[in-house]
């Protein structure tokens, strides 16, 4: 592949972006929620980094960060600023965020860079699972409730997880118990790290997981009591999902509105990264070395697999989710090309979730109907994550190699994910570096419309007409069809 054809797809931060985030943010909860935090934080008491912290109690460890998360910052009004999103997190690199002032560690004597890699996070054990799925449910950015219903989400997010819990604890005990996440995270922040310090640049690199420990609140105390004068963001999901990456921002950016020190400190978010030079070829290398493996390798189909959203995510609030995944495969398959590798290829999503529409095609329907077809040797590449997880080692490698082999694939294959491959690692570092320039401080400032978003008279009003019509709703035959969608 060409410079040429990567350098189209980036250019300069498009503003709106951080700007429509920050206008989502509903002052009234948001201050009480978050000057809970600021004036309590973590003491060594509360602090939720020992794991025996969750074990002992899990439900009163959810209640705990749950404390520290904001307000809804999606859903209703929000998804027609999320509709800002498609274009504006089509780059690579952004400010964050619009509003900026000028840094007060412009001109600091010595500079103490950091590094904040966000992740999902995973359950380490599985008592951890159904507290982990509370997390995840209760997220706005997850399930999308409308303003009327946002009252729900945490009973919600009870139900779906008490539901889903078995299920998904089957899935992780088959995987050996937990998920591999936090500690394949932890290897990339030390490789990242080491990598940065080659290129001369020291830094500290900060893991921050949006449902499970280390909880992204936790890396923010962190990096605010090793006085980090510069920071880069990086979300470990090479395409941006409001679902992912557009979530941790949000938990980022509330915070750090409320925290005279975070709100001046320079920052730069890099909001997708799946066109980087580096990142493809990587990909593409994995692919090439995968394909030798087979007897027949021009014969082999190449099979991506994506992590799906549902199909409201990119149509009615402009997720760039799947152009973004549709133009990493292109390049990873032009890069290929170049090597001489022209095979078969095809894209389908996996992992849906509960009663709506995810995006299409769905994996395990397209494997069953590429081995009637007769396609006879395949090679499943996960492409929306870059560590091995549960929907690597359970559901492609145990569940989807089960249903290609019956419906006639004879030769199965599956990529690796990154993790810590050298030249994936030293892409991310040059990323960081080429970020640097553009980090920026944000703004206290809080505009006028978000007060009006949170008047209280308006609030009840919502809450009575929307409990009964919660109440309506839960009685008809169809949301109780829908709920156990989240059982299967
Ligand atoms: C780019 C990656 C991901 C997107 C997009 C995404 C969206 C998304 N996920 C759920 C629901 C669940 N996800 C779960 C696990 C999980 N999800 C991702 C990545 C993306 N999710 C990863 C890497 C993992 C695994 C973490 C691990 O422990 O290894 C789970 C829990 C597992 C299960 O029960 O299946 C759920 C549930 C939704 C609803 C969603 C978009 C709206
Ligand atoms: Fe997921």
């Amino acid at each position: 592949m060409e410079a040429a054809s990567y350098t189209k797809l980036s250019g300069p931060c498009l503003r709106n972006y951080d700007s429509r985030f920050s206008r989502s943010i509903p002052r009234g909860r948001y201050i009480a929620s978050a000057s809970r935090y600021s004036s309590e934080g973590f003491n060594d008491a509360d602090k939720p980094s020992s794991k025996s912290l969750i074990i002992s109690n899990s439900d009163s460890n959810t209640q705990n960060h749950s404390v520290l998360k904001g307000p809804n910052l999606s859903g209703g009004p929000i998804q027609k600023r999320n509709l800002n999103l498609q274009a504006n997190s089509a780059v690579g690199v952004c400010t964050f965020p619009e509003n900026v002032v000028e840094s007060h560690y412009a001109h600091a004597a010595e500079e103490k860079l950091g590094v904040l890699l966000l992740n999902l996070g995973g359950p380490e054990t599985l008592d951890d699972v159904q507290p982990f799925l509370f997390n995840l449910f209760a997220d706005p950015d997850i399930i999308r409730l409308p303003m009327l219903f946002k009252f729900l989400q945490r009973p919600l997010a009870k139900l779906i997880s008490v539901l889903r819990a078995p299920k998904s604890k089957e899935g992780y005990a088959a995987i050996g118990g937990g998920s591999p996440l936090r500690k394949i995270t932890d290897e990339q922040a030390d490789a990242l790290r080491m990598a940065l310090e080659a290129k001369n640049v020291r830094a500290n690199v900060y893991v921050g997981m949006r449902y499970w420990y280390p909880f992204t609140e936790e890396a923010i105390e962190q990096i605010k009591r090793d006085r980090i004068t510069k920071l880069v963001v990086l979300p470990l999901y090479p395409q941006f999902s409001i679902s992912t990456t557009g979530s941790s921002i949000r938990v980022i950016q509330r915070i750090f509105r409320e925290d005279a020190y975070l709100s001046r400190l320079p920052v730069s978010v890099i909001l997708s990264w799946y066109q980087r030079q580096g990142y493809i070829r990587s990909m593409a290398d994995l692919i090439e070395k995968e394909l030798g493996g087979f007897a027949k390798p021009e014969e082999v189909m190449i099979f991506f697999s994506a992590h799906g959203v549902p199909v409201s995510y990119v149509e009615d609030a402009g997720d760039p989710y799947k152009d973004q995944m549709e133009e990493c495969i292109y390049l990873i398959m032009q890069e290929l090309k170049s090597r001489g590798i022209g095979n078969d290829h095809t894209l389908a999503y996996q992992s849906r979730v509960g009663p709506v529409q995810w995006l299409k095609p769905y994996t395990d329907e397209v494997l069953a109907e590429i081995g009637q077809k007769g396609v006879k040797s395949l090679l499943a590449v996960p492409i929306s994550f870059v560590s091995e997880h549960i929907e690597t080692l359970e559901e492609i490698d145990m569940e989807y190699k089960h249903l290609a082999l019956e419906s006639g694939i004879e030769n199965w294959g599956r990529v690796p994910a990154l993790g810590c491959t050298t030249s994936f690692i030293t892409d991310l570092a040059d990323a960081v570096v080429e970020a640097l320039p553009s980090a920026k401080a944000l703004s206290t400032s809080m505009d006028t419309a978000e007060e009006a978003d949170y008047e209280p008279l308006r609030y009840v009003v919502k809450m009575f007409f929307g409990s009964i019509l919660a109440f309506v709703l839960l009685l008809t035959p169809k949301v109780v069809l829908a709920f156990r969608n989240y059982l299967f």
